[in-house]
């Protein structure tokens, strides 16, 4: 009979897209795929796009509030959220169940656990999500999408699953002539995480307002977030060599034709820089939980495939520095680009093929 697998997923783009890309697997392999996802997540439609089953549950994280009233609905939603997911489990009857971060993950793993099923989590960070945390104490599979300091049980490290469309490499005459940019230059692209990033934005402008008319050989791609799009295109105006956008689609082949990236340090973020091994600037979201994406950028800094410039009253003049000593210096960005395959860290594009051959033998 065919294996049947649930997946807890959704929350944060971060949180979802490598679900995402493990259930769609799982389904290429012929494999019985549900989602379990929380109710009014807007995860839900993408799913319905992409044609994979998913269940709802009317789950929330831990209240950050004191209002004990916040505290009391917490817990009822809790217990509730277990009786909800048994049912689900006990209607599919999975051979095993996966949570890929995020709160949502907590109340399939505990409940399949305590229903002896297998379970296995996949954590995409430097350093792991409460939820995870305390999912680890019952998985019998830990994936790991970057190396993490602390031991945890039955762990492997298996990367963050991205998006197919990275394996097609792109025509860079034709993606920059569509932009309105030149082939001939060298080209940066600066992105924040899929919301974009206010501090990074300003800073990015500022520098490239301040530094275009000394270089020459480079242009920018700049995706600025829907929010910032306004105010950043009009600071760039007058400079023919910037293309400015709120978000991109296809950033797969943004990254693919560019020399060097400014970005954030989430995640996919990551696991889409090493896969095509382009050299990047990290700034670090400063508020991340436990401060996990300044973790993510050390791993690659520590490898020499990027630089670390963390967001605080110095972000301008820091990133200019850095910025201006990797674009003046051509063999710095060579030697970063070749210090990606040294990395110790499993191919992005095959992990969800991996993730799901350590499910199958579970
Ligand atoms: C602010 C925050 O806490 N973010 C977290 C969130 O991910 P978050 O979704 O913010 O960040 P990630 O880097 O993981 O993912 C961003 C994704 O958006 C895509 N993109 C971005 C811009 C664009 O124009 N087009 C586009 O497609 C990127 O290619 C990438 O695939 O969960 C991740 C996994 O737990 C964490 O590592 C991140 O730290």
């Amino acid at each position: 009979m065919n294996r049947r697998f649930l997946i807890a997923s959704g929350g944060t783009g971060g949180h979802f897209y490598p679900g995402l890309a493990l259930g769609k697997e799982l389904r290429r392999q012929g494999l019985a795929v549900l989602f379990i996802v929380r109710k009014n997540d807007p995860a839900a439609q993408i799913l319905e796009t992409h044609k994979l089953r998913y269940r709802e549950i009317d789950f929330t994280g831990l209240p950050r509030s004191v209002n004990p009233l916040r505290h009391i609905r917490f817990v009822y939603k809790f217990f509730k959220s277990l009786l909800e997911t048994r049912r689900i489990i006990k209607d599919f009857r999975p051979d095993a169940a996966i949570g890929t971060g995020g709160y949502i993950s907590f109340p399939l793993i505990f409940t399949a656990h305590f229903m002896g099923i297998k379970t296995a989590v996949h954590d995409s960070n430097a350093r792991l999500g409460l939820a995870n945390k305390v999912c680890g104490k019952f998985a019998d599979l830990f994936m790991l999408g970057l190396p993490v300091k602390k031991k945890i049980k039955n762990a492997v490290l298996t990367s963050t699953p991205i998006r197919r469309e990275f394996a097609e490499k792109p025509d860079r005459n034709a993606v920059l002539e569509g932009l309105g940019l030149d082939p001939q230059k060298r080209t940066a692209l600066i992105f924040g995480g899929s919301q974009g990033a206010k501090g990074l934005n300003a800073a990015c402008a500022q520098i490239i307002r301040k530094l275009a008319p000394k270089l020459a050989s480079w242009q920018f791609i700049h995706i600025t977030g829907e929010r910032w799009f306004g105010v950043i295109r009009q600071e760039y105006t007058g400079f023919s060599n910037v293309s400015v956008m709120p978000y991109s689609h296809e950033i797969y082949a943004l990254m693919h034709v560019a020399d060097l990236a400014v970005c954030r340090s989430g995640a996919s973020t990551l696991a889409e820089l090493m896969y095509c091994h382009l050299p990047a600037i990290l700034v670090p979201f400063p508020h991340a939980a436990a401060n996990h994406q300044f973790y993510n950028a050390k791993i690659l800094a520590n490898a020499r495939c990027a630089r670390l410039v963390p967001e605080d009253k110095n972000l301008a003049p820091h990133l200019a520095q850095v910025f201006e000593r990797l674009t003046g210096k051509n063999r710095d960005l060579y030697y970063m680009r070749s210090a990606y395959s040294r990395l110790r860290i499993p191919n992005p594009m095959t992990a969800a093929k991996e993730i799901v051959r350590r499910l199958k033998n579970l």
